[in-house]
């Protein structure tokens, strides 16, 4: 089965994290496409069974800025044919307060009302990837993979 894992990333940090799971994904012998979100055409995500994003938050709790246009694209896609498994990976900084790490909630507002089926709860760190969040990582793939073996033996 195949993945596609993509991030927005300006200092590294998100880009960290969509090769950790990268890693993850190949170790259970998926296929995955690694790329940015800004060089993606969304409509490509209909030929994958996952999709994970990974992202960090901006200013106010929002998504990253040069993001808001694939973010678009995804809402005017339908992903409820075949069906697509998300999940979201976030990075953000502690000192933000109530904007801490919002923007996983926002691209998963978007992805359930395209129809895509979310298969995890969202890895939300500070800052860069620790070897001590490698569990949780883990079990986000392991749970996308469950959800997306189980949509595949429903067909
Ligand atoms: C100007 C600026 C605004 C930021 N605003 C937020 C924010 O609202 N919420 C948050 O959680 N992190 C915020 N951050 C922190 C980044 O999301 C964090 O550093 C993240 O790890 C960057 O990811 P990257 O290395 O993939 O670019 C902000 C950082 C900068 C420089």
């Amino acid at each position: 089965m195949k993945a596609i894992i993509l991030y927005a990333s300006i200092t590294g940090n998100a880009k960290g994290m969509a090769r950790v799971e990268q890693q993850f994904f190949e170790h259970y012998g998926w296929d995955v496409t690694l790329g940015e979100m800004i060089q993606t055409d969304p409509s490509k995500i209909k030929d994958y069974d996952v999709l994970v994003l990974a992202t960090y938050t901006w200013t106010g709790g929002v998504i990253p800025e040069e993001t808001q246009d694939f973010y678009e694209d995804l809402s005017k896609l339908d992903f409820s044919a075949k069906p697509l498994v998300f999940g979201v990976l976030g990075t953000g900084d502690p000192y933000y307060g109530k904007d801490y790490n919002t923007a996983p909630e926002l691209f998963e507002a978007v992805l359930r009302a395209s129809g895509a089926v979310q298969g995890a709860e969202p890895v939300k760190i500070a800052l860069n990837v620790k070897q001590e969040e490698m569990p949780q990582f883990a079990a986000f793939t392991q749970s996308l993979i469950k959800q997306a073996e189980a949509l595949q033996s429903e067909k």
